[in-house]
């Protein structure tokens, strides 16, 4: 049988849908299905008609195709959500929670009807409950229901400190743990710059305010763009997570995994650091944490949970 190019779907094609889109149809990923209700059918079209023009001058042998009919994300091998309301200036991310779960449920059916093997990535806000919401609606395993906010919660440290210190910000780790929230937990313990910690190379005021700005980046950009949200980064954040399925990269990377025990939690889908590659997440990874970092740990898990009881299930 002749090899055939991988198919990535993106459900919901505003800000953050588009601009995945038209990443990973640059890094050459997949075929990419672009998809919208069907009053937006118009410009969905026209979004991935403009990015498949845009195809030869980058030099990528990919189909861009924008559409309201699932049937054509028939046998995808990774879905990215992004579909539902975004946030605006006043607003916290969990005030989407009955919109947007609403929305997880229908997607997620046609999704799944169409692509019942498929790996799905949840964008969409508040993250960590709506994660939950698509494995609960979609009965696939845990492994193939993964959750954004760590590789963008992350990237934003990196790229705070990285300008602090004025270095490269290929040089700089770091982990942020827990919800997608304003109480996540960066890891300073775990952040260093060209292997050295981070605390041998900044003040702990510094660190402090890198950690604040961190926490409360998502609303940083929510208040400049004044209508809506983040979504360069965002997309960046969900384009490494599919180029780490799609080439089974065995990437370490923070995602939103299902707990069955890790971190001493249990039916919950959170921010941990996970081995993400071609068969999803493939491991979550358990560091040791102090009595402090537990106890932070658990203020965002407690936040994640009073979310998720709004959930229609729960
Ligand atoms: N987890 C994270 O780190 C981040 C999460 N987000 C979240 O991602 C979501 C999307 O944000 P944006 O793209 O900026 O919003 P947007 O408003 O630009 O786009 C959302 C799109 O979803 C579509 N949509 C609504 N219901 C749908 C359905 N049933 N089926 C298919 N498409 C549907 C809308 O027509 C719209 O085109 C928001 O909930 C936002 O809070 C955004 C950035 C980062
Ligand atoms: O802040 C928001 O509403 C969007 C988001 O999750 C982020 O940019 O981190």
């Amino acid at each position: 049988m002749a090899i055939k190019r991988r198919k990535v779907s993106v459900i919901g094609g505003g800000f953050t849908g588009a601009t995945t889109a038209l990443m990973v149809a640059q890094k050459e990923l997949a075929d990419v299905v672009l998809v919208d209700i069907p009053d937006q059918e118009g410009p969905v079209q026209g979004k991935a008609l403009d990015m498949l023009e845009a195809t030869p001058v980058e030099g990528s042998d990919v189909n861009v195709v924008g559409t309201a009919d699932y049937s054509d994300t028939k046998d995808s091998d990774v879905v990215v959500i992004t579909a539902g309301i975004a946030r605006k200036p006043g607003m916290s991310r969990d005030d989407l929670v009955n919109t947007n779960a609403g929305i997880m449920k229908s997607v997620t059916e046609q999704i799944v009807k169409y692509s019942p093997d498929t790996y799905i990535i949840v964008l969409t806000n508040p993250a960590d409950a709506m994660t939950y919401a698509v494995y609960q609606a979609s009965g696939l395993p845990k492994n193939r229901v993964i959750g954004q906010s760590g590789v963008l919660d992350t990237a934003r440290f990196r790229a705070f400190v990285a300008q602090e210190l004025q270095v490269s910000v290929e040089d700089v780790q770091g982990f942020v743990l827990g919800g997608h929230g304003d109480d996540m937990v960066p890891l300073i313990r775990y952040s260093s710059v060209g292997g050295v910690p981070l605390t041998k190379l900044l003040s702990q005021d510094r660190i402090d305010s890198i950690v604040e700005r961190t926490r409360k980046g998502g609303g940083e950009i929510v208040s400049l763009l004044g209508n809506g949200s983040a979504y360069y980064a965002p997309a960046a954040a969900l384009t490494q997570m599919v180029e780490a399925i799609v080439k089974d990269k065995k990437r370490i990377l923070p995602t939103i995994a299902y707990l069955e025990g890790e971190y001493g939690y249990n039916d919950i889908y959170v921010g941990v650091p996970t081995i993400l590659g071609g068969d999803g997440i493939e491991k979550v990874i358990e560091l040791d944490l102090t009595e402090d970092e537990k106890s932070d740990l658990s203020t965002s898990v407690d936040s994640v949970k009073s979310v998720m009881k709004l959930l229609p299930q729960n």
